[in-house]
């Protein structure tokens, strides 16, 4: 079903969300946001206004794509998510052409799964959540709500991601092993233990951040 979308936010990551939707030849409204884009102004994007013009549109005829990104702890993309549904908006989940994603995977509502990324059998990922450019989540790994998976992480087989959780560029975090929820782990880092809730650690192996 080709329901018309509108985008929320004009930064880095709804101008990648726009390009993966133009690619797939669907219907954009427009965008909401503080401030208007050239970039989206350019591509014949439409500005709708601030989030609240967004109401003018009937929740029914529309679906939602947060473009909003998350860095580290940064709660507005979740934020943005919850008022809308709220409103009685559905987030439309969106999947690269280039992506590889097992059907033995379960998605649920508004998970963003970009250029290049791949998601094995058994994998579970929860609302909201982006999975960047080039990650890779191997089997059975479960990602909660509103994480970030940045670009070219690798989650072997059984990892475990907990709700609102930042996982840094390229980190990796080996089989089975369970970071906790609201944390941050570093570009680059090497998780080999469990990770506590609401801890920064990086490195390699990746350590908690001293106070
Ligand atoms: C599409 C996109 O662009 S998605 C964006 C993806 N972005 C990312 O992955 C960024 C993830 N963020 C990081 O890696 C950050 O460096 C953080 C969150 C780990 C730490 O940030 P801060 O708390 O500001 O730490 P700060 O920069 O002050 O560094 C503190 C110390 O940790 C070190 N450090 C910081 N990050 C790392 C890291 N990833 N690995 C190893 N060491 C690190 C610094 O070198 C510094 O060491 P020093 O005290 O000996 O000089």
């Amino acid at each position: 079903m080709n329901t018309p979308i509108i985008v929320l936010g004009a930064g880095g990551h709804a101008k990648v969300c726009v390009d993966l939707l133009l690619r797939q030849g669907r219907t954009i409204i427009g965008y909401a946001g503080p401030v208007s884009s050239d970039w989206m102004e350019q591509r014949g994007i439409h500005y709708i206004g601030e989030d609240a013009q967004v109401a003018e549109c009937d929740a029914r005829n529309v679906t939602l794509v947060n473009g909003i990104g998350m860095i580290g702890q940064d709660l507005l993309r979740s934020r943005i998510f919850n008022h809308f549904r709220s409103q009685g908006y559905t987030f439309e989940t969106i999947i690269h052409d280039s992506a590889i994603v097992s059907s033995d995977v379960e998605l649920e509502e508004g998970v963003h799964i970009m250029a290049g990324a791949i998601v094995q059998a058994g994998s579970t990922i929860g609302v909201n959540t982006i999975i960047n450019t080039r990650s890779s989540l191997d089997h059975d790994c479960r990602i909660g709500a509103h994480v970030h998976i940045s670009p070219g992480a690798v989650l072997c087989g059984g990892a475990v991601v907990g709700d609102s959780t930042h996982l840094g560029a390229s980190a990796t975090i080996i089989q089975n092993v369970t970071v906790g929820v609201r944390c941050v782990v570093g570009a680059g880092s090497v998780v080999l233990k469990p990770v506590a809730d609401d801890k920064l650690v990086y490195g390699v192996p990746a350590k908690e951040a001293k106070k």
